[in-house]
């Protein structure tokens, strides 16, 4: 198999899709509904229900012979249409929206969050592969999300045209049927509203299994089958929104049967499924691989200019470990100097000391799930060696014997560049008061370059629930240089407001804010992409 080199775009991807719970889970949305239903929605809501539904909403009113449509977050601008009711999608979009950067589009969170929900849902029996890739809208797409209301030759027409068989349909449905309900308050013909409508979503749940490990389970299937189904769009009091019963029933109650008999069928089923459903995309979108997650992951990388003439490199190292931690392994990292310098036995370059593990991750993905031990570095090395690059190694001293692997990174190392250095001590970040960043950057001299700035990303608001990426421009001022250590210092400031847009219902009460980096003299320019603000100070509070 090939090594996956590090780094690549899709590394805050593969962060929120491996790294759920535990250390650094921050970044995952995975926080809100995995495992299932870890954040209250309300009183007959279920958060993973309707950020499954709200991508097949997004997805449903495709046309994939024309390539029109798909998973590409249209569902934004579409959520005033009387197709989609509920508030369900307002609140999957805003807790997207925390998540949203130039490397997570909102297309590519509705998709993960599908998997989430599927996969969290069902202790994992459900594991979908994850593709990147996915390009936001930027306008609404066609109409044409099927309603119980249709009569069942409308709803093969319909899924035919999303690229869905008469039997992926009743498969299809049953899927998504597994979570949550009709909620009477959106659906008063369907389901009565007896409680009180402002404390209550007066949900009727499809089936009994709603919550926890079994709630992504066969049992609407069983039910069903069963004939003792609460699933009010099979027997409920309205014939006409009778759409599961048609549908179940269209071929004679088969697939819907096997589905009911085994388990296995069922999360197969669902599992293929809900892949081809969140790997719908629009013509002219091509995605990536299924992401792996990397055996060694380095992150939150800075250097710290020092005047005694070194730098401190400082960051994570992530392992894919057990669930215990292993009190015998520990890793040190081999530093490369910037090309020019030689290492030899006289003036080695730089190896830490043994990095013992600090904290640890896991996933409910992957089938067992992974767990990581996440090891924290400090390195001093000689500002006259500098930095391109290290390997890890892994030393495991297992009864007196040790065992030691040297990751290279295919080869090369993983690479760090000592031109442009974001100082993390000199800079700040809140987006609490009012979305202050104070950033400090150091610029080795000896790259001429003599001008700074940043491209900040924030979400900002478009004619939809789904912002857009935006970005802000910031020009950067010379503050002086460090004494003696070849490095000049550039100093930057901005307020990008506490949650763009204001979004009222936010309940990250947060937003992932990026920048780019680029420096630059009249024949050259160094970049430094998708800078993230974990690592930085926290600004002092007001
Ligand atoms: C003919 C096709 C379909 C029809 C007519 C239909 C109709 C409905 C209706 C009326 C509701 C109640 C919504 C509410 O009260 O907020 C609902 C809920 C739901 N649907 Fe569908 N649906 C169909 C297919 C699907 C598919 C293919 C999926 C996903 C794979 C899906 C996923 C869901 C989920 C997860 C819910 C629960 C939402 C919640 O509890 O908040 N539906 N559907």
């Amino acid at each position: 198999e090939k090594e996956q080199i590090w780094p690549s775009k899709t590394d805050l991807l593969e962060t929120m899709l491996f790294e759920q719970q535990g250390f650094n889970s921050g970044n995952s949305p995975a926080t809100f509904i995995v495992p299932c239903e870890k954040v209250t929605f309300g009183t007959g809501r279920n958060g993973a229900a309707e950020w499954l539904r709200t991508a097949y909403h997004d997805m449903a009113t495709a046309d994939v012979e024309n390539g029109i449509g798909g998973i590409d977050a249209s569902i934004g601008f579409e959520v005033n249409r009387d197709e989609n009711p509920g508030i369900g999608f307002n609140e999957t979009l805003m807790n997207l929206a925390a998540f949203l950067t130039p490397r997570s589009s909102m297309a590519d969170l509705i998709a993960m969050g599908a998997l989430f929900a599927a996969n969290g849902c069902s202790n994992g029996s459900v594991e979908i592969p994850f593709r990147a890739g996915r390009v936001d809208a930027t306008g609404p797409g066609p109409t044409g999300v099927p309603r119980p209301e249709q009569p069942l030759d409308e709803h093969i027409t319909s899924f035919q045209k999303q690229g869905f068989t008469p039997q992926e349909m009743i498969g299809l449905v049953a899927c998504g049927h597994t979570l949550g309900g009709v909620h009477g308050v959106d659906f008063l013909e369907i389901v009565d509203v007896v409680n009180d409508p402002a404390t209550d979503d007066n949900t009727q749940t499809f089936d009994t299994t709603n919550s926890g490990f079994t709630a992504f389970d066969n049992t609407v299937a069983v039910q069903y089958v069963n004939n003792v189904t609460q699933n009010p769009l099979a027997f409920g009091h309205n014939e006409t929104t009778r759409s599961d019963g048609r549908i179940f029933a269209s071929d004679g109650g088969i697939e819907i049967g096997r589905m009911a008999t085994s388990p296995a069928y069922f999360y197969k089923t669902c599992q293929d499924l809900l892949e081809r459903m969140i790997n719908t995309v629009p013509k002219g979108v091509t995605l990536t691989e299924p992401l792996q997650p990397y055996p060694v992951k380095p992150s939150r990388l800075f250097a710290t200019v020092n005047s005694n003439g070194t730098m401190t490199l400082t960051g994570y190292i992530r392992l894919i470990g057990d669930v215990a931690a292993n009190p015998n392994r520990s890793i040190k990292l081999h530093i490369h100097p910037r090309a020019g310098v030689t290492c030899t036995p006289a003036k080695p370059c730089t190896v830490s000391n043994n990095i013992p593990a600090f904290a640890s991750g896991h996933v409910m993905y992957g089938n067992p799930p992974l767990t990581f031990w996440t090891y924290p570095f400090t390195v001093e090395v000689p500002l006259a060696q500098g930095i391109s690059g290290f390997d890890v190694e892994v030393i495991d001293n297992i009864n007196g014997v040790t065992n030691s692997t040297l990751h290279t990174n295919g080869g090369h190392g993983f690479p760090f560049d000592d031109t442009l250095l974001t100082q993390p001590q000199l800079s700040c970040t809140e987006i609490h008061t009012e979305g202050l960043m104070n950033l400090t950057v150091a610029i080795r001299d000896d790259s001429y370059l003599s001008s700074l700035k940043a491209i900040v990303h924030v979400p900002e608001p478009l004619l939809s629930l789904t912002p857009a990426v935006g970005s802000v421009p910031l020009d950067f001022v010379k503050a002086g240089p460090i004494a003696g250590s070849g490095y000049t210092l550039y100093n930057a400031s901005i307020a990008t407001g506490v949650i763009p847009q204001d979004f009222p219902n936010n309940q990250a009460g947060t937003y992932i804010r990026t920048y780019d980096l680029i420096a630059s003299n009249g024949t050259h320019t160094v970049e430094r992409e998708f800078n993230m603000m974990d690592g930085l100070k926290s600004c002092p509070g007001f």
